[in-house]
């Protein structure tokens, strides 16, 4: 026993003698590479060795960050875990880095364990700047561009919304967990054309990502192995090495997940040519390649299949909960302001009334204006994705006189810009009109370029951004269009705002990695007995 603990200290006693090395090896680095000795942004005082390791937020990081950004302006410096981290504000100096400057703020951050070990660098959101990401995009950017997104999954769209209105109208109670199911299925379907397969009994497709997704959120936190990357290399049978014995587990099922439901799809347009399949991202880019063989050799078929296969899987990790996210925020928004609700309901019976189905031709801000401007507060109220996903240099960089060297992680808080007064009037206000206005009296309503449209910063920036937000605008439209056309949403009865629903902002979203509304209530009363029958009859 003494020898083990011996042993313990001896190990614990290395690793931190690897750390003072490789933080004195970094201060000599960083010397030679700012010879000028241009000054980092400010920021919280920095402890020797740790740096700011105990400032780092756990929790609801944009809000902190925001705070910091009172005390030391908008841009600021962290150096954590021998990482260096700018916290980027402002949208100007978000602009300026990750869309001017876009060639350089390109690449991503790599974790050991999850990225690595486990093989999340294989989604497109992770995946290192360089040739394999490009080809990435060549290929998400062919399948998602607006017209292929209107064509081909407007029809999966309204079938699923179909099938959300009759569990509203059945199981209201449920309308959270069928908001996940509906988005899950509908970004699964366009993926792969199907939610299971008959192989072997079923595999369920949604499942299989929902047990990825825990992997990614377990692990997400970071391991020891991130910071001291040399742990990758201990051995699976030593003591206290459950994380590499884990990590070996989650690569098994990782790629399990990833490699069935592709080769599913692969399977049967093989066997069947693509006569009665539906139409998916996997089944029309394999058809492409497919169709090239002649002038292809083997190796490039290959490894535009392993693209198609990692691009495809990105696909739910990357699309089902931040939709899900905006659907529950405009959700809770229209329980929380019925004049406001009340409002876009009348726009929608004006220009559909209750004779037929909502269609995609019905889309656009100078159709139905106060819808768009509803959703697009709804998005600027609460970005489902808070704090962007980090952009890296690839280059050292000077920005307002401050040094940014190469590999810095920077973090664009979303979040603040949406509550920035500058660029909202009444941030904290839910107000769809900030984004409309009407050019002459009587003149119809138009967006206000003049105000900051969310969409300019809610889907990311420069070469990154990202390539799902046609797919993701047209399927939050249908959506909340469906849901006004057939029902009057009410705060639940018995819980008056004051005591249900009236909290601060700050309390209302969770801040995850893809931040989510916390759960709420509400009802859902059927606005007419027309609108009733064409649901149940469309749901046979
Ligand atoms: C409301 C829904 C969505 C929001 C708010 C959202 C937001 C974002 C953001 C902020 C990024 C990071 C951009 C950057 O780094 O600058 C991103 C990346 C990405 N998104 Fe979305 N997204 C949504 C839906 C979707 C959908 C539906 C898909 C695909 C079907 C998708 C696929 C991706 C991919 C593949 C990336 C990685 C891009 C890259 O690293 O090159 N997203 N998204």
């Amino acid at each position: 026993m003494t020898t083990l603990y011996g042993l313990v200290l001896v190990a614990w006693a290395i690793a931190f003698l690897i750390v003072i090395g490789e933080h004195i090896l970094w201060k000599r680095r960083e010397k030679r590479r700012n010879p000028e000795g241009l000054p980092y942004p400010p920021g919280p005082r920095q402890l020797p060795l740790i740096g700011n390791a105990f400032d780092m937020p756990l929790r609801k990081a944009p809000l902190t960050y925001g705070k910091w950004a009172e005390q030391y302006g908008s841009l600021i410096w962290l150096v954590a875990s021998g990482k260096q981290y700018l916290i980027v504000n402002d949208y100007e100096a978000m602009k300026e880095l990750l869309e001017k400057r876009g060639n350089i703020y390109i690449d991503r951050d790599n974790t050991v364990l999850l990225g690595e070990m486990i093989g999340q660098n294989r989604v497109t959101p992770r995946t290192p700047y360089g040739p394999t990401w490009r080809q990435h995009r060549r290929f998400l950017n062919r399948a998602l561009m607006g017209p292929i997104v209107k064509r081909d999954y407007g029809a999966p769209m309204m079938r699923k919304i179909l099938s959300f209105l009759t569990v509203l109208l059945d199981r209201p109670q449920d309308f959270l967990l069928e908001n996940k199911k509906m988005t899950a299925e509908l970004i699964t379907e366009i993926g792969y054309g199907m939610i299971r397969d008959d192989e072997d009994g079923g595999h369920d497709f949604v499942q299989m990502h929902l047990n990825v997704g825990k992997i990614t959120l377990t692990t997400a936190e970071g391991y020891w192995v991130d910071h001291l990357p040399w742990m990758r290399h201990i051995p699976s049978w030593v003591p206290f090495a459950q994380w590499k014995r884990d990590a070996i587990k989650w690569r098994k099922e990782y790629n399990f997940a990833r490699d069935y439901m592709f080769e599913a799809v692969k399977m049967q347009l093989l066997n069947t040519r693509g006569d009665g399949m539906p139409t998916s991202f996997v089944r029309t880019l394999l058809q492409e390649e497919y169709s090239q063989q002649g002038s292809k050799s083997e190796e490039e078929l290959q490894y535009s299949e392993r693209i198609i296969k990692d691009t495809s899987f990105s696909f739910f990790r990357a699309g089902a909960e931040t939709t899900e996210s905006v659907i529950r925020s405009f959700l809770l928004a229209m329980t929380l302001h019925p004049q406001i609700q009340a409002r876009v309901r009348s726009e929608i019976d004006a220009v559909i009334g209750h004779n037929r189905f909502p269609s995609l031709e019905d889309r656009g801000v100078e159709k139905m204006p106060y819808l768009e401007s509803t959703l697009l507060e709804s998005m600027r109220w609460h970005p489902p994705v808070s704090s962007i996903i980090p952009h890296l240099p690839i280059r050292d960089d000077t920005f307002r006189g401050y040094f940014i060297p190469k590999g810095t992680t920077i973090i664009a808080n979303a979040w603040h810009v949406g509550r920035d007064p500058q660029l909202y009037h009444e941030p904290n206000v839910f107000k769809p009109e900030r984004f409309l206005k009407r050019n002459e009296n009587d003149g119809p309503l138009t967006l206000d370029t003049s105000t900051l449209n969310p969409l300019e910063y809610v889907f990311g920036f420069g070469r990154r951004i990202c390539p799902g937000r046609e797919l993701a605008l047209q399927n939050i439209w249908i959506i909340a269009v469906f849901v006004l056309w057939a029902f009057e949403i009410r705060a639940k009865e018995g819980m008056s705002m004051e005591d249900g629903y009236k909290a601060a902002d700050e309390e209302r979203f969770n801040f995850a990695i893809v931040s989510q509304t916390l759960p709420f209530e509400c009802d859902f009363v059927p606005r007419s007995q027309k609108a009733l029958q064409m649901i149940r009859k469309a749901a046979i």
